[in-house]
């Protein structure tokens, strides 16, 4: 049990280390709160919930492993090297890739009630 709470600890702390550290994860953090405060304004299904939510942790989980890769190529290759850029680059693309698609999905999921409750089309 205990070795079981002390990896835990470690997991939740390198989240912690991410929010604290990474201006992209709050940024993502704070579009997740207001996409959320949308899908609860406007009633969604628990399937389009399911997605929302989904899109929305693939993206910070994204952010968490750029991190990781970040602080991995640093530690080992402090100088520049155009290894350590394809790696950070590729981790970068990453999470870029995962922010469009949950763009675009927010769009597909949130737009048409938005749509009808901005401009009370029934
Ligand atoms: N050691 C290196 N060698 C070559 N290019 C590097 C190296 N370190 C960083 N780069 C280039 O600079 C870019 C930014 O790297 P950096 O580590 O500053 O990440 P960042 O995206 O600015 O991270 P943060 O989210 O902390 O702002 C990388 O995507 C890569 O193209």
């Amino acid at each position: 049990m205990n070795r079981f709470l002390r990896s835990f600890g470690c997991a939740v702390s390198g989240i912690v280390f991410t929010v604290r550290t990474q201006r992209h994860m709050r940024f993502h953090i704070g579009a997740a709160a207001v996409v959320f405060l949308l899908a609860a304004l406007l009633g969604l299904q628990a399937v389009e919930w399911a997605i929302i939510v989904g899109i929305s942790v693939l993206v910070m989980v994204l952010e968490i492993v750029n991190t990781a890769i970040e602080k991995t190529v640093d530690l080992h290759m402090p100088t520049v090297h155009p290894l350590a850029k394809a790696a950070k680059d590729a981790a970068a693309g990453a999470v870029l890739l995962a922010a469009i698609a949950s763009v675009i999905i927010g769009v597909i999921i949130l737009g048409p009630p938005l749509y009808k409750l901005l401009f009370h089309v029934s």
